[in-house]
């Protein structure tokens, strides 16, 4: 039996989607919580000098979009083909931009801009981002591609408290209850709830 082993940090964030998929695939494996502060030791130890990265057998996966989509693969929730396969990435990209924009505030190295930054995201790309979701979601039966469960699902619910957070949006699922909708079809598949029930809790 192979060993597994999923390294993140602390919070739920950008990996939380691949210890579900782990779940969902019922894969047991090592669920390794990094301290965000003690990061800097363990760094060299990953591919790019960042985490999510998972490791099967000593083989190092890193990249949290090709990681969940290698898991959507083994576990039934990629494409039937090339087409589909795309229509999963292509909304995996809008995602990954969507989530680079709201973090940006907080990355910006003067920290006199982050509010002004902030207002500006706000005004123009957060609006549209949000409603082109709606829209995506509307349009797939309440999922992000081909009208049913794909591995990128996992990814935008894993993120999605990180999400509002970064947005400042804490009441998005009450305004538009097809991401509430979507958030409950992940998060109550029996394998996941087993999974988020006895994980350890955090905020985001
Ligand atoms: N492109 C990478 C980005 C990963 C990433 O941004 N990881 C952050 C946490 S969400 C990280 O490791 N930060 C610590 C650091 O960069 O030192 C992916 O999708 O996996």
């Amino acid at each position: 039996m192979s060993k597994v082993s999923f390294y993140y940090f602390e919070f739920r964030g950008l990996g939380e989607g691949m210890r579900r998929l782990l779940a969902y695939g019922g894969q047991e494996f090592e669920d390794i919580r990094i301290i965000f502060q003690n990061f800097s030791e363990f760094k060299s130890e990953t591919p790019f000098g960042q985490l999510p990265m998972l490791v099967i057998d000593g083989k190092k996966y890193a990249q949290s979009s090709a990681i969940a989509r290698y898991l959507g693969r083994k576990y039934g929730l990629a494409g039937k083909d090339i087409e589909e396969d795309f229509e999963i990435d292509q909304v995996m990209e809008l995602f990954t931009e969507f989530r680079l924009a709201a973090a940006a505030p907080v990355y910006e190295k003067d920290e006199s801009l982050r509010p002004k930054k902030f207002a500006e995201l706000s005004e123009t790309k957060y609006p549209f981002y949000v409603q082109k979701f709606v829209e995506i979601l509307t349009k797939n039966n309440g999922f992000l591609a081909l009208g049913r469960l794909t591995w990128a699902d996992f990814v935008f619910v894993g993120y999605f408290d990180c999400l509002k957070m970064l947005l400042r949006m804490p009441d998005l699922e009450e305004k538009y209850p097809i991401f509430k909708k979507l958030v409950e079809a992940v998060e109550n598949i029996p394998k996941v709830k087993a999974f988020i029930d006895s994980a350890p809790k955090s905020e985001v």
